[in-house]
C-alpha cells in the first residue's frame, strides 16, 4: 500500500482569473498529522479544496489515490433542521453503510465527541462546537483515509477549543489529518508536518514534531536515575519504568543508563509520553 495518499504537483490555481496559488507541491502520507497555517486570504482554504477534489488545478498534476476523503468545510452548513441524529443516519445511507455497521459507528462517535445530549436537537439550534462536531463526525461515517479540516477551531471558545482537540488527538491514533488553522496550540498538539502558505506558495516549516524515543529499563531504581544527566519524563507500569526522552538525547540516555548498569528492556520511538 502506498504511503502518499493524495499529492499536489506543482499546482496554480485561479478563481475568477485571480492567481490564488502557484507552484504548490505537497505530499499527504498515510497517519502524519500535516498543519497548514498561513495568513487570512492567503490560499488555505483553496488548497483544502483542491485536495478534497472539490476544485481542479488550472495548471499542475493533483493526485489522489484514493476516493475516500472526508471533508469539513470551515463553516458548516448552519441552518439544517436536522436532528443531529436524524442528520447523520441521513448522511450514513447516502453513503450506503449497513444499518448495524451504521449503528455501531453512530454509538462510537456520539461517545467519542460526547454529543448524546444533544441528539434530538435540531442542528440549526446547536452551539458552534456542537456542530463542528456533527460536521466531523458527518465526514468520518465513510471511513475516510484522509480527513481534512478547514480551520476546525473557528468560532470555538477556549474550552470547546480543548475538548476538539482532545477528540482529534485520540482520532490521530487511527487517521490521516490535514488542517488548517491559525492556533498554535493546535499545531503544537496535533501535527507531524508543518506547511505555511504565503501569497500563494506553499512553505514547508522546519518544525516537524520533535521525535521522543522511549526506553524501558528492568525496575525503578529512582535514586540512581538521579545521577543521569539527561533530561527524561519517567512513568512506572507494573515492574518496569518508562523513560521519554528527545530523540536527540536518547544515545546519551542510553549510554549513560548502560554505564550505570541498567538492564534495557526496549528502545522504540514514540509520539507521546
Ligand atoms: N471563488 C472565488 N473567486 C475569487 N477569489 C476567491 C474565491 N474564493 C476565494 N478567493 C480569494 O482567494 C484568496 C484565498 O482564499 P482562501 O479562502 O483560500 O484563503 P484562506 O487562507 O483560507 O483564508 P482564511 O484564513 O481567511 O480562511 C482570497 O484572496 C480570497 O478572496
Amino acid at each position: 500500500m502506498t504511503k502518499v495518499i493524495l499529492e499536489a504537483r506543482q499546482v496554480a490555481k485561479k478563481l475568477n482569473r485571480k492567481l490564488i496559488l502557484d507552484n504548490v507541491s505537497l505530499r499527504c502520507e498515510r497517519n502524519m498529522i500535516i498543519a497548514i497555517q498561513g495568513k487570512n486570504g492567503s490560499g488555505k482554504s483553496t488548497l483544502l479544496k483542491l485536495l478534497a477534489g472539490i476544485y481542479e488545478p488550472t495548471n499542475g498534476q493533483m493526485i489522489r489515490r484514493t476516493r475516500k476523503i472526508g471533508y469539513v468545510p470551515e463553516h458548516f452548513p448552519e441552518k439544517l433542521r436536522f436532528k443531529v441524529k436524524e442528520y447523520l443516519m441521513l448522511i450514513g445511507s447516502i453513503h450506503n453503510i449497513d444499518k448495524q455497521q451504521l449503528d455501531a459507528k453512530l454509538i462510537k462517535y456520539f461517545q467519542l465527541f460526547n454529543i448524546e445530549a444533544y441528539l434530538q436537537t435540531p442542528l440549526k439550534l446547536c452551539s458552534k462546537g456542537t456542530k463542528q462536531k456533527v460536521g466531523i463526525i458527518q465526514a468520518l461515517l465513510h471511513d475516510p483515509d484522509i480527513l481534512l479540516l478547514d480551520e476546525p477551531l473557528t468560532g470555538l471558545d477556549a474550552t470547546s477549543q480543548d475538548e476538539l482537540i482532545l477528540i482529534l488527538e485520540k482520532l490521530k491514533r487511527e487517521r490521516t489529518i490535514l488542517f488548517t488553522t491559525h492556533e498554535e496550540m493546535m499545531v503544537d498538539r496535533l501535527a507531524d508536518q508543518i506547511f505555511y502558505v504565503d501569497s500563494g506558495k506553499l512553505l514547508t516549516l522546519n518544525r516537524s514534531r520533535r521525535k521522543l524515543m522511549q526506553i524501558k529499563i528492568e525496575c525503578d531504581h529512582s535514586e540512581r536515575l538521579k545521577e543521569v544527566d539527561v533530561a527524561f519524563h519517567i512513568r512506572s507500569v507494573g515492574p518496569e519504568t518508562i523513560l521519554t526522552v528527545d530523540g536527540e538525547k536518547s544515545d546519551q540516555l542510553l549510554l549513560e543508563l548502560l554505564q550505570n548498569n541498567f538492564s534495557v528492556r526496549e528502545v522504540k520511538e514514540v509520539n507521546e509520553c
